[in-house]
């Protein structure tokens, strides 16, 4: 885990020689594109999403774009952003590109991205999650690994390395808590950090374009989707008393079984978090805050991060944008726990307002899965990397010089609407 901490003004890239970080990475375009470099794809962030469309089946596009419903939590996520601006300062001395570290979850980290969790990456590309979690060690970025993942917790782990990553639990009832126990162990053991709790999805939302595809990714024949369920051990052999044979011999029992668990239609209670914190050494975090008062509940609780995020507008239709609800959750909780934040990141300036309007950190979803789609572990790396450029680059131009709360807060921007 150690390694990819570093020391403060001075990037990661430079300590151990690899691949530009995203200064050079931009400059290395604009100077030496002409010779040599081109990227894998188009550097156009709004572009990233019809371009992998072209790449992928109908019913599994359809499964990653898709949001709940009509499609007005997604739609107003996205708006949010253009609500606010960036109000560009002159003539302020800076020493060069702004330091885009942060302090997160006890941890110091060069950037202030993470790739969100996002189950079932083997629809995306054969190489799924194995692929996203080395380029986000690569790009010094934590990886949030699914409980849906289509590869076990043990080889994600491996192909992280000494990446910083972060486990996503989808949270089974409480008559399952020895397989949660068994997650949580397999994951601690795997140099699993922290522990992310998705609290909005007890149940997948109402999908549309699912429905239309009877698209259900974990009834595809190829099991994608229920890796940790067929390699652990407490499930296993809970499913060979139940049923009286493994889970070979029955694949289409053991996936319907395993969905069961994970997806139990029901919710649990803010006093259940006291069992995961008995069991989960390290930082908690819970995702899927879109109100104050929840907020407020998880400070009394006791966790040390929430992440506001309505899961890209994909469980609740109607609801609010993300980024709205944001600066008061912040108002309200930002200096007694982590506040993240997701859903609606699409380029560098997405991640300035949010940070400014106070988000420690910022997951991004669908982007680094289009990066998948169109060039595997390299494209996630693309994305990534252009991300990062782009952030670096709109603060730099606006005059902040860093990404911490005292250079880039509230202060730099303006509500559209109260321009006219
Ligand atoms: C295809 C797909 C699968 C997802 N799977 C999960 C998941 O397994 N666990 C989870 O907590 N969130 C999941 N999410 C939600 C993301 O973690 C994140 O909240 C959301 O993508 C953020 O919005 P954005 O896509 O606009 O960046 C998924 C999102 C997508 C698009
Ligand atoms: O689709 C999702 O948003 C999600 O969280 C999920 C659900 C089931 C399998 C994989 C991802």
């Amino acid at each position: 885990m150690a390694s990819n901490q570093h020391h403060p003004g001075k990037r990661p890239d430079m300590e151990n020689n690899a691949d530009p970080d995203p200064i050079a990475y931009e400059t290395d375009v604009y100077q030496k594109g002409l010779k040599y470099q081109r990227p894998p794809f188009t550097f156009k962030p709004l572009d990233w999403e019809h371009l992998a469309g072209e790449r992928m089946s109908a019913d599994s596009y359809g499964y990653v774009i898709g949001s709940a419903g009509s499609g007005e939590t997604a739609r107003k996520n996205r708006a949010a952003f253009e609500r606010w601006s960036i109000v560009p300062r002159r003539l302020v001395k800076t020493d060069g590109f702004p330091d885009l570290s942060v302090s997160v979850l006890g941890q110091k980290l060069p950037f202030p991205i993470a790739c969100a969790p996002v189950g079932v990456q083997k629809i995306m590309n054969p190489d799924g999650e194995v692929a996203a979690a080395a380029a986000a060690a690569k790009e010094h970025v934590p990886f949030i690994m699914s409980t849906a993942s289509s590869t076990s917790i043990e080889d994600v782990a491996k192909a992280s390395g000494d990446g910083t990553r972060w486990f996503q639990l989808y949270w089974p009832l409480n008559e399952h808590n020895d397989i949660t126990i068994s997650m949580l162990d397999r994951a601690k053991k795997a140099g699993f950090t922290a522990l992310f709790v998705t609290l909005d999805t007890y149940i997948l939302g109402w999908r549309p374009s699912d429905m239309d595809n009877g698209y259900n990714p974990f009834l595809r024949s190829d099991q994608v989707g229920v890796a940790i369920g067929l390699t652990d051990p407490v499930f296993r052999s809970h499913f060979k008393q139940k049923h009286g044979k493994e889970i070979e011999e029955d694949m289409n029992a053991a996936v319907a079984e395993w969905t069961r668990t994970v997806f139990p239609g029901r919710s649990h209670s803010f006093e259940d978090v006291k069992f995961l914190q008995e069991h989960w050494k390290g930082p908690i975090v819970l995702k899927g805050i879109q109100s104050v008062e929840d907020a407020k509940t998880c400070v009394e609780i006791g966790v040390q991060g929430i992440v506001v995020s309505n899961h890209g507008g994909r469980q609740s239709d109607g609801g609010n944008s993300s980024l709205g609800v944001l600066p008061r959750i912040v108002d309200a909780v930002g200096d007694k726990l982590d506040v993240l934040f997701d859903s609606g990141i699409r380029c560098g300036a997405d991640i300035a307002k949010a940070l400014a309007l106070g988000a420690k950190m910022c997951l991004v979803g669908r982007p680094y899965i289009y990066g998948l789609v169109l060039g595997g572990e390299g494209g996630v790396s693309h994305v990534l990397k252009s991300l990062l450029g782009d952030l670096e680059l709109t603060l730099h131009l606006a005059g902040i010089r860093s990404s911490l709360p005292e250079h880039l807060n509230r202060s730099v921007l303006v509500k559209e609407d109260d321009l006219f």
